[in-house]
C-alpha cells in the first residue's frame, strides 16, 4: 500500500473498441500480485454492460459519465480522484480505463494541470491496447485510434492469434510510424507480464511536450470555445465540431501531418436495446451471425447480456466487426435485475431492421 505522503500512480487503458481493454484490465484486477487497485471505467453507449463485464473483484469500481470527453468526463474524472486521494493508503494504485473512442490527452492533462491531483498522483504510463487485425481498418477512420497511439508509453499489440507474421510486422511498423519511442509487447488476451505493465513510471512528459509544446497550458474546457449545449449525451457521444481552429500547435506526428487533438470521429453512433422477455438461442445466434455477415465493416462493436431461455447463466455476446465470440458465464444473481440488453456501436447501422431482428430472436409464446 502506499503511505499517505506518497504519490499514488495511476494506469490509464486506452485503445480504439474492441482492442481488449477490458480484458487487460479483468487480468490485472485476477492476477495474483498483492496489490489493490482502484478502478475507473468510462464507456460509449447508453446502458451500462462494461461495467458488468469488469471480473467481481475486491476493487471498487468507479464509473465516469458518458460523455465528451473533453466537457463531463474530466470533471468526472476530477472528482472521482479527488475521492480517492483523500482515501491513500487503502489502495496500491489507481487503474482508468477509457472509452475506445476516447482521445487520452484530456484524460493525461488532468495528472499535470490540476494542482491538488498533480501533487498527490502521479502519472505511471498510458498503455493502449491495439487490435492486431482491425488495426489498419480503423487508423485512417478514426482519428482517436491514432491519438491513443500517439499517447501510449507501452503499446499492448494484442490480438497476435488472429494474423500472420507478416500483418504483425506492417501492423507494427505502423504503430512505430506514430509512435517511434513506445515500448511494443504482442499479446494474446494481453497475456503481458504485469511487471511489464505496471510500476513503470514511464509516463513521458518530455516526449509529449515535445509533440505538443502546449500540453500542460491546454484548457479542454474553456480553451476551445465548444458550445457544450449540443454535446449529445444521449449517445454517449459528443456531437460538436471539434475540428475548429485552435489557437495552438497540435503537433503530433501523425502519419499523415497535422492532426486536431480534439477531433473525433463524428459518424460513430451507438443505440442498444432491451427486453426482459427471454431471448431464443436458435433464432439469436443464426441472427447475431448474418447481422455480424452483412454489416460487420461498419459494426465497431457489439455487447449483448443476454437472458436466455432455459438457462440460469448470464450470456455474454461480443462481436468486433466480423469476429463475434460469446459463452455463458456467471449465474444471475437472486437480487439481480434480469433482463437481456444489447448495445450496437458503428457507422450507419441500419437501427431500425437491427431493432426489429432483435426483438424477433424474443422467445414467443
Ligand atoms: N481472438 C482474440 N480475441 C480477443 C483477444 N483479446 C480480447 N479478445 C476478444 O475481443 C473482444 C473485445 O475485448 P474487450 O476486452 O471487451 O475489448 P475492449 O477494448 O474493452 O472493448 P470496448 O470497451 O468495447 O472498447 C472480446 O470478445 C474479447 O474476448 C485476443 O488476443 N484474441
Amino acid at each position: 500500500m502506499t503511505t499517505s505522503n506518497e504519490k499514488i500512480p495511476v494506469t490509464v487503458l486506452t485503445g480504439y473498441l474492441g482492442a481488449g481493454k477490458t480484458t487487460l484490465l479483468n487480468r490485472i484486477l485476477t492476477e495474483n500480485h498483492g496489490k489493490k487497485y482502484a478502478v475507473v471505467v468510462n464507456e460509449f453507449g447508453e446502458i451500462g454492460i462494461d461495467n458488468d463485464l469488469v471480473v467481481d473483484a475486491d476493487e471498487e469500481i468507479f464509473e465516469m459519465n458518458n460523455g465528451c470527453i473533453c466537457c463531463t468526463v474530466r470533471g468526472d474524472l476530477i472528482r472521482i480522484l479527488a475521492g480517492l486521494m483523500k482515501r491513500a493508503g487503502d489502495f496500491d494504485g489507481i487503474l482508468v480505463e477509457t472509452t475506445g473512442l476516447a482521445d487520452p490527452g484530456p484524460v493525461a492533462q488532468t495528472f499535470f494541470v490540476d494542482e491538488d491531483i498533480a501533487a498527490k498522483t502521479k502519472l505511471d504510463a498510458i498503455i493502449t491496447v491495439v487490435d492486431a487485425k482491425h488495426l489498419s481498418l480503423e487508423i485512417d477512420r478514426a482519428p482517436e485510434a491514432q491519438e491513443q497511439i500517439a499517447f501510449a508509453d507501452i503499446v499492448v499489440l494484442n490480438k497476435t492469434d488472429t494474423v500472420s507474421d507478416t500483418e504483425l510486422q506492417a501492423v507494427e511498423a505502423r504503430i512505430r510510424r506514430i509512435n517511434p519511442t513506445c515500448r511494443i509487447e504482442r499479446a494474446e488476451r494481453c497475456n503481458v507480464p504485469l511487471d511489464n505493465l505496471l510500476g513503470q513510471d514511464a509516463f513521458a512528459l518530455d516526449r509529449i511536450l515535445e509533440d505538443d509544446a502546449d500540453f500542460l497550458k491546454k484548457d479542454f474546457d474553456e480553451h476551445d470555445g465548444h458550445d457544450h449545449s449540443h454535446c449529445d449525451h444521449d449517445h454517449g457521444h459528443c456531437n460538436h465540431d471539434h475540428d475548429h481552429d485552435h489557437d495552438h500547435d497540435h503537433g503530433h506526428h501523425h502519419e499523415h501531418g497535422h492532426l486536431d487533438a480534439s477531433r473525433h470521429d463524428e459518424h460513430v453512433s451507438s443505440f442498444s436495446f432491451m427486453t426482459r422477455d427471454k431471448i431464443d438461442p436458435e433464432k439469436f445466434f443464426p441472427w447475431i451471425q448474418m447481422i455480424g455477415q452483412e454489416f460487420g465493416i461498419d459494426m465497431l462493436r457489439m455487447k449483448g447480456i443476454l437472458d436466455m431461455k432455459d438457462d440460469d447463466r448470464r450470456y455474454v455476446a461480443q462481436g468486433v466487426h466480423m469476429m463475434l465470440e460469446g459463452d455463458f458465464q456467471r449465474e444471475w444473481r437472486k437480487d439481480e435485475d434480469r433482463y437481456s440488453r444489447i448495445v450496437f456501436i458503428g457507422r450507419n447501422l441500419p437501427r431500425d431492421i437491427i431493432e426489429d431482428g432483435f426483438m424477433k430472436t424474443r422467445v414467443t409464446a
